[in-house]
Order: structure tokens, then C-alpha cells, then sequence
């Protein structure tokens, strides 16, 4: 029996209907793609390593953080990024001036796309700072912003100290139990429980216990954490429909269909639902503890908690409940924030401590360098910690902060869809591919991914100069920060002048509250112990942030080893 036969029998007449109708869709479809000409065409960019992919697989090569830092360098400041069969060209951007109309000027025509917004709706439960924009995001940062600044992330100074000492006396035990006192250890281990501790008790007042090498607490949000983005990237394709997914009525079904995740014999898919439903509870608990405290005896019954009522969360409950009626957050979105709030601010800051201890452990002068000027403001006040504004006041500190987040940013890049056409001018013209011409601005069409090249930029030698790849502390020294670019260029970025925390109305707001972590951390450890290289060299692979790993021993996962021994 034929083919067609065996169809005609087994398929409806509209069933085959519907089939015939899909393929013409679908071949139409191709054919368009494949001969409609791309309006990027004259722009310079990378040749994608796969024709069907087109520049996917680049992007997201966990081995080729270079094709990020040195887009600049190779392509200009405007790039095209080839698309593949299925897909269409988009825009790789490290210009400063096209970046300020994207992120600042023009930012509600460059949303957050979809993918983005749908995933991190499902990872936190609810709508938070992550995946809203437009007005819903406004109002949140309307109320969030006031909880970050300065003057609140100051007073958890005492908190981070207190909580950098104890890694101080872990550490301690562990150099003098062995012989000779310099142990080899994963500091990024240590690191990464510290950084946990110090967003969970001054993020939302809560901890988990993270030193103790028993807490089941800490394994089980910790891998969940460490679990949730990369086991999303294995379901790159059913992501786009999250964002509608996540609305849909009633509740009940779509419990139904999440639970489904834990019998679907697919390990992604359950890693990612097993951790989605490990962070949310924690949170939730946390905030119905303190909402009880609060409705019972207002603000004052949270300064008798842990952080003395000095942590982000109840900080954000506390400018809720003063908030006007249309300004108000409803209970569930205080929760994804605080979920928010935690996911965005472990691994990149266990991330960039790591990388400012391996930098010294690679220039021992360094090391000295900062530890002379650290124990010399320690010596003036007798011993006693330095807080949030004496360790700004630390130039040397301070330096090196911002030189190893511009040359290393955690977050290397993020994505943008592109709402309308828009015009977008060029600090940096780049030559038209075809005519030999300079293009001063350019045309972004409706529908185009934006690429914002974050770690590109930071290491643009337009703007930082011809050793703009070195790790220089010294070029921030004795200048205010957009002095630090060869020719006075400004960026968008919140911070130093540099991408490492974006820019505009979708800036890191935890920025502050990210280099208070840094240099407590460092202002505890560096009096105490000397940091010496292994034999191990580290790469640090290219993910929703950078993570590093011993080159041939990734199998291992993520690990940062060094010598430590006590001064
Ligand atoms: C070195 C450490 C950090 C780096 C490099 C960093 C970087 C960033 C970047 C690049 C974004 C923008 C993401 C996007 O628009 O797609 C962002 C957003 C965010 N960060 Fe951070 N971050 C850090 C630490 C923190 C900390 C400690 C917190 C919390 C205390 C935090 C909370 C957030 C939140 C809530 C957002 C979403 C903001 C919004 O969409 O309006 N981050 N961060």
C-alpha cells in the first residue's frame, strides 16, 4: 500500500488539510527568510560558525567569552549578528551613544523580550522587577529604588562585617588544622555561602545557615539556585510561550501542567521545575513571618529580627505599607521581588569576590598593595571595622573594584527586542561593508534583537585605550570615573562609567549593596591571610554570568583553588 493511501486512511480529510496548510506556512515561510534581504546587510560582523543557526551557537559558546570582549575590537561598535534559517539577523551594540537611546532615551522601545520575561515570571511566581516593563516596571522601581540607596545599604555594614568574620574564623581553622599553615582550598565555594548569606540575611532577614557544611537549607537552595538558569537553558523552546503560559486561567490547570514537570522523563525539565519550587516557599515563609511581626506591631516589632529590621525586604514592606493605594505592591509580587532580589544577587557577587581574590592571587604586589592601605585605615580606628563609607573612602580598594568589574563583567551581555523602528545615533561611526561609507546612525527595525555588549564595551579600546584588555588598577586612580576614558566618553552605565550594572530604568539597583559585599569581604581577609596561585589555570565560562572553572577539570564544576596561609 502506497503512502498516500496509508495517510488518506489514517488522517481525516482535515486533518490533512490542516497538515497540507502547515507545510505551505512553513515553506513559505522558509522561502521568505531565505530571500528577503536583511536590512543589516552592509554592517560588519563575526561569520556565524553554523548557517542554520546563524550567530546562536556563537553567542552562547561557553568557551568563547573573547567573541564578547573582543566584538569591539574585530567589528566596530555596531555589529551584525547573521541569523540562521529560522532565524533573522540582529544587532550586537557597544556603542555608548546608540547605547544611551536604548537603554535611557528610547528605553521603553527596547524592552526585555519575552523569553525573558515569561521565564523569570515562572522562576519567581509572579510578576517582579525582572519580568515586568513599561509602567508596571516604573511603579515597582517607584517604590524599589528608595530601598537600595546609600543611606539604607550603609546601615547593613555591620551586618556584612559580622558575617565576613565568620568566613575570616572558618577560614582560620581550616589554614591552621593543616601543617604548616597554607592550605589549598575552593574559594569559591567559601565565597559562594558567604554571598549567600549575606543577600539572604540583608536581602530578606532570613539565613541558611550557609558556613555550616551540614545545612541541608543551604544544599538544597544553593543547588537550586545554581540549578534553575542553566537547566532553563535546556528548554530553550518552550520558553517563548512561558510569558503567555504563565497567565493563563484557570490556576488550577496550570498547576496541573507545572506538576507534570516531576513525571515528564526529561532531567531538565525536572531540575528546573524542582528548583523553581525550592526558592519561592523560602521566600514566602520569610515574608508571611514578617508580615505577622509587622500587622502585629508595626516596623518596630521588625528591628527585633535578625538584621534589626535593616534588610531589603522589610524595608520594601515597610515602603509598601506607606505607599498610596495605586502605588501598592500586592503580597505575591513583595515575594517574587524578594525571590528577585536573591537570584540577582548571589552568584554574580560570589562571581566578582572571586575574581578580585584570583587577580591578587596572579599579581602578589597587588595584594600587598591593597592589604597596606586597608590595615593602615584599620590601625586608625584601632581594629575596629571599617564601614560602608571609610571603605569608599579606600582608593586602592576602590580601584581595583572597578577595574576587575569593568575588564570582567559577570553580566557579559543582555538582549533587548526592539518595539518600533527607531533611529539611533553613533558615537563611533562604522563603514558600510558594500559602499566603503561612514554610517553616522542607523535604523533599527521593528522586531530586531538588540544585543548589548556590555563586557564589549568595558573593553573598548576607543574608549579605554590601546591597553584597555590589562588589568590596570591604576588608571582609576586620582580621576572621577568618565575621566578614566581616553577621550572624556560618557557611557550609560550606572556605575564608574562602565556597563558592568547596565544603565537606565532596568540599571542593577543592587549595585551598592554589590560592592559593600566586595569590599567587606576583602577588608576582613586581606589583613589575615596571603592568597598564592595554584598550579591550576582558570577559565571562566561564558553563562548568565561568568563562572569559572579548572581548565580540564570542568567535569568538577565550578571552582576557584588557591593557597591560603595566614599573614
Ligand atoms: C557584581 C554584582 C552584580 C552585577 C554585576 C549585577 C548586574 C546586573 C545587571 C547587568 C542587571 C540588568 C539585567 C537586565 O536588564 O537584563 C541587573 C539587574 C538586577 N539586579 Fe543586579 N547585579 C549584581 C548584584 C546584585 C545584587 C547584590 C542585587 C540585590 C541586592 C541585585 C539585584 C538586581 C535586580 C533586582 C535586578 C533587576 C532590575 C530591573 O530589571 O529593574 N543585583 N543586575
Amino acid at each position: 500500500m502506497a503512502f498516500s493511501e496509508i495517510a488518506s486512511l489514517a488522517l481525516g480529510p482535515l486533518t490533512k488539510a490542516a497538515l497540507i496548510g502547515a507545510t505551505i506556512v512553513l515553506v513559505t515561510e522558509l522561502f521568505k527568510r531565505l530571500t528577503k534581504r536583511s536590512p543589516y546587510e552592509n554592517l560588519p560582523g563575526p561569520k556565524p560558525s553554523s548557517s542554520t543557526m546563524g550567530y546562536i551557537l556563537d553567542m552562547h559558546d561557553p568557551d568563547n567569552v573573547d567573541f564578547h570582549f573582543k566584538m569591539t575590537e574585530r567589528h566596530g561598535h555596531v555589529a551584525r549578528l547573521k541569523g540562521g534559517i529560522l532565524g533573522s539577523d540582529a544587532l550586537y551594540i557597544s556603542d555608548p551613544l546608540a547605547l544611551h537611546s536604548i537603554l535611557v532615551k528610547d528605553q521603553y522601545n527596547f524592552r526585555e523580550s519575552t523569553e525573558f520575561s515569561g521565564l523569570f515570571g515562572v522562576i519567581h511566581h509572579g510578576d517582579q522587577l525582572a519580568s515586568v516593563w513599561g509602567e508596571e516596571h516604573k511603579k515597582q522601581r517607584k517604590l524599589m529604588n528608595p530601598v537600595f540607596t546609600a543611606a539604607h545599604v550603609s546601615r547593613l555594614s555591620p551586618l556584612f562585617h559580622r558575617i565576613a568574620t565568620e568566613l575570616r574564623e572558618r577560614l582560620k581553622v581550616e589554614v591552621k588544622s593543616n601543617p604548616g599553615s597554607t592550605t589549598t582550598l575552593n574559594i569559591l565555594d567559601r565565597l559562594t555561602r558567604t554571598a549567600l548569606e549575606l543577600i539572604s540575611q540583608g536581602g530578606i532577614g532570613h539565613t541558611f545557615n550557609s558556613f555550616d557544611k551540614n545545612s541541608k537549607e543551604f544544599k538544597e537552595f544553593h543547588s537550586a539556585l545554581q540549578d534553575v538558569l542553566p537547566s532553563a537553558s535546556s528548554l530553550f523552546f518552550i520558553i517563548p510561550f512561558l510569558e503567555s503560559w504563565r497567565k493563563k486561567e484557570p490556576v488550577w490547570l496550570r498547576r496541573f501542567v507545572a506538576s507534570l514537570g516531576y513525571v515528564i522523563p526529561w532531567s531538565a525539565l525536572r531540575r528546573f521545575t524542582e528548583a523553581v519550587n525550592v526558592m519561592h516557599p523560602v521566600c514566602a515563609k520569610v515574608f508571611y513571618q514578617k508580615k505577622a511581626l509587622f500587622d502585629e506591631g508595626g516596623i518596630a516589632a521588625l528591628a527585633n529580627t535578625a538584621s534589626g529590621g535593616r534588610d531589603l525586604a522589610t524595608l520594601l514592606m515597610q515602603a509598601n505599607a506607606e505607599a498610596d493605594e495605586e502605588d501598592r505592591m500586592p503580597d505575591e509580587t513583595v515575594i517574587a521581588n524578594m525571590s528577585a532580589i536573591i537570584l540577582g544577587g548571589q552568584e554574580t557577587t560570589s562571581g566578582a569576590m572571586s575574581r578580585v581574590l584570583d587577580l591578587m592571587t596572579l599579581d602578589t604586589d597587588l595584594q600587598e598593595w591593597l592589604r597596606e592601605e586597608i590595615n593602615e585605615a584599620l590601625a586608625k580606628k584601632n581594629g575596629e571595622p571599617l564601614d560602608f563609607y571609610e571603605l569608599n573612602a579606600l582608593p586602592r580598594l576602590d580601584a581595583t573594584c572597578r577595574e576587575a568589574l569593568r575588564l570582567f563583567a559577570p553580566v557579559t551581555f543582555v538582549w533587548r527586542e526592539t518595539m518600533k523602528d527607531a533611529v539611533v545615533p553613533l558615537q563611533y561611526p562604522v563603514t558600510d561593508t558594500k559602499t566603503g561609507k561612514e554610517i553616522q546612525e542607523i535604523l533599527i527595525h521593528e522586531g530586531t534583537t538588540v544585543y548589548v555588549g556590555m563586557g564589549a564595551l568595558n573593553r573598548s579600546k576607543a574608549l579605554w585605550g590601546p591597553d584597555a584588555a590589562e588589568f590596570k588598577p591604576q588608571r582609576w586612580i586620582g580621576h572621577h570615573a568618565h575621566e578614566s576614558t581616553i577621550q572624556n566618553i560618557k557611557t550609560p552605565g550606572i556605575f564608574s562609567n562602565i556597563m558592568t550594572f547596565l544603565g537606565g530604568g532596568r540599571g542593577c539597583p543592587g549595585m551598592k549593596f554589590a560592592l559593600l559585599e566586595i569590599k567587606t569581604v576583602m577588608s576582613v581577609l586581606l589583613p589575615t591571610f596571603r592568597f598564592e596561585k595554584t598550579d591550576a589555570t582558570v577559565a571562566w565560562r561564558l553563562g548568565i554570568t561568568l563562572t569559572p572553572f579548572v581548565e580540564g577539570k570542568e567535569e568538577e564544576g565550578p571552582q576557584v583553588p588557591m593557597k591560603v596561609s595566614l599573614m
